[in-house]
């Protein structure tokens, strides 16, 4: 029998929420790019439920439990006497997400012999030493596609609400009860006509750059597996051979490359110095592509005019992270990926890798990010280890 920790958020702070907002959701079959939303044999849960916090538990325990299995549940991640790290010594699975990633570093990963499957409920594995799952023969899965338009909506929202300045205007009429027109206009454009582009076409940013055609932007990409002619053609796309090139040619960048050894830091004061003066960097995907400082002093030289994302690091950011306080930012909590709309794929999208693992049928490739010691499905696409 297995055991399976699994790691999730707090519940709200006012408690679990006895019923949701809206009694159903819409049902997505298929992903754009025509795979199949998840297929589990069933699921024990109503699409809709808060499935990924603690007390949701990814509706996974009685499909565990009446196989025998014991599933432990918990949000204390951090430090030698958290529960994730006492539990995880004899752990076969471990369960997480990025939103609030147990960190499963090569230390931890030599201290759990029986770990043999890490599984990230959601989208992006860096939270787990992927070099360190290779060699100990861990394999690594997803649930590729399960949030990836959810992401791309928050972005283009976020790029919206900066280059609108919409949330210092909404401040306007909540906090100052006042009505000052000049403040609400004075760092207030539209995108239309503007140049955007995206550093990484893949799920996340190629559902972007659709979003974004109708407000008749010019489109720019850069990406290391180039998308073929007809979608460039299709939405007009400027290709650039790096990010080097991307960077001075657009007056919005939102980020949907994945974090490994290619990507961290890129985004330096050389990089950001690079770009118009008043850009808006976006960074949906993970808060270690950019250099943490250098964004702060762009900010606060007039370089980027704004900045917006979801994703921090490490998280949960402490109360005095800089992101916090820094002028003319659009920041959120690691959030986009987790809409009531997507928990209910990922949680899908999980049970269907545990069914598989533990009845011994193949994971489905798209899943995999490592397997058999390598790069494996879609990891060895996104990632570099
Ligand atoms: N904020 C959230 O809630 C959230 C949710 C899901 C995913 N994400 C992040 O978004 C990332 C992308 O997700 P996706 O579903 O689009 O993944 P994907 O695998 O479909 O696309 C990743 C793309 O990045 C490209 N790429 C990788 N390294 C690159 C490099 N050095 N230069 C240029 N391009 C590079 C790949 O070729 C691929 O096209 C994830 O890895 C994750 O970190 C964030």
């Amino acid at each position: 029998m297995a055991k399976i920790l699994c790691v999730l958020y707090d519940d709200p702070a006012d408690g679990f929420p006895p019923s949701p907002a809206r009694d159903d959701i819409p049902t997505i079959d298929r992903y754009p790019d025509g795979q199949s939303a998840p297929t589990p044999e069933a699921v024990d849960f109503h699409p809709g439920e808060l499935l990924g916090s603690v007390s949701g538990e990814l509706g996974l325990r009685r499909f565990l439990e009446q196989q025998g299995h014991e599933l432990v549940v918990t949000s204390d991640k951090e430090g030698d006497h958290s529960v994730f790290q006492r539990e995880l010594p004899d752990a076969d699975v471990v369960i997480s997400q990025p939103f609030w990633p147990a960190y499963l570093t090569a230390e931890l990963i030599s201290r759990a012999p029986r770990l043999k499957l890490a599984i990230t409920a959601g989208i992006g594995s860096d939270h787990v030493d992927l070099e360190a799952a290779v060699d100990n023969g861990i394999t690594v899965a997803e649930a590729t596609y399960s949030n990836s338009i959810s992401v791309a909506e928050h972005a283009v929202m976020q790029i919206l609400a900066l280059v609108r300045d919409y949330l210092p205007a909404h401040r306007i009429v909540t906090d100052d009860r006042g009505w000052n027109i000049a403040d609400a206009a004075r760092r207030s454009y539209d995108l239309e006509g503007m140049s955007v582009g995206v550093m990484a076409a893949g799920r996340i940013g190629i559902a972007v750059l659709r979003r974004l055609a109708p407000f008749d932007v010019a489109l720019h990409y850069t990406d290391k597996n180039r998308l073929p002619t007809e979608v460039e053609e299709e939405l007009n796309l400027v290709f650039h051979e790096d990010v080097h090139s991307l960077a001075p040619a657009v007056d919005v960048l939102s980020i949907h490359a994945p974090l490994h050894p290619e990507t961290k830091g890129l985004f330096d004061d050389e990089l950001i110095g690079s770009m118009k003066r008043g850009s808006y960097l976006v960074n949906t995907a993970r808060a270690a592509i950019c250099d943490r400082d250098a964004v702060v002093r762009a900010l606060e030289s007039g370089r980027l005019a704004g900045y917006a994302g979801d994703v921090w690091h490490p998280q949960p950011p402490p109360t005095d992270h800089p992101w916090r306080d820094m002028p003319h930012h659009g920041m959120t909590p690691h959030v986009s990926g987790t809409t009531l709309s997507a928990q209910a794929r990922y949680a899908a999208a999980t049970r269907e890798i545990l069914e598989n693992w533990l009845s011994g049928t193949p994971i489905r490739d798209e899943y995999l990010i490592v397997d058999q010691g390598r790069l494996a499905g879609s990891g060895s696409r996104s990632y570099t280890t």
